[in-house]
């Protein structure tokens, strides 16, 4: 049996320098305590030491980029996003596309600094070429509902348990996310229902006007 795993990815919504994020990822912490379910959060690269070393929590960065040290202006470093205090990296966000053969060597980088690896995906054939680079977890999320407040699991159920599916015959060992419109405690009892071990979710609790009140009702149905 998989454990649950929410992870919130906080895109460019906060301003200023980290205290946000900082803010945000300390009510995750209390939720996490008190749920016992795992969540992780997800800042800007110039939060994710001042994160990481605030608060006790799992912290991923947004993307990672297939570079090693030397002359490459402009790309996040595996070694030093895992020195800033990250664990894990997403990979392939709908907002930060790369291509497969940059996916495939992204997951190599993180890897290679013993990274959790998330690859975001935005159908069920991509899931499936996904789960073929064997990432610790494929993260579902329809491009049209992000943001939109609509939850996958209700608008596009298929997408997920088509996703787990595909993700199950390419490769066992990769567990599914799913993310997209999800916020309340029902659309997390949902995405589970459908055979993902969690949701991968921003502006439903970033942008609540108590992130920390969201997250419990996030949790509240478990
Ligand atoms: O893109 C997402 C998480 O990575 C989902 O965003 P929303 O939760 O805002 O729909």
């Amino acid at each position: 049996m998989s454990s649950t795993l929410i992870v919130l990815n906080l895109k460019t919504y906060l301003e200023g320098t980290g205290e946000g994020a900082v803010k945000v990822a300390q009510a995750c912490k209390e939720v996490a305590d008190d749920s016992g379910i795992e969540i992780g959060v997800a800042p800007q690269f110039c939060d994710i030491y001042r994160v990481a070393s605030q608060v006790d929590l799992p912290v991923y960065s947004q993307s990672l980029d297939p570079v090693g040290a030397g002359s490459f202006t402009g790309h996040a470093f595996a070694q030093c996003v895992k020195d800033s205090g990250a664990i894990g990296t997403l990979i392939n966000h709908s907002e930060c596309r790369l291509t497969l053969a940059n996916i495939d060597a992204s997951i190599s980088a993180a890897k290679g600094v013993g990274f959790r690896t998330i690859v975001c995906t935005n159908n069920v054939a991509t899931s499936a070429a996904a789960a073929a680079l064997g990432p610790d977890y494929v993260a579902v999320e329809p491009p049209e509902l992000i943001g939109s407040g609509i939850p996958v699991s209700q608008a596009d159920p298929e997408v997920v348990t088509g996703s787990v599916e595909a993700v199950k015959r390419i490769d066992p060992a990769v567990q599914v996310l799913c993310g997209a419109g999800i916020s309340k405690g029902e659309d997390l009892v949902a995405a589970l229902e459908l055979g993902s071990v969690g949701v991968l979710l921003a502006s439903g609790i970033v942008k609540a006007a108590d992130p920390g009140a969201a997250l419990e009702d996030l949790v509240s149905k478990i």
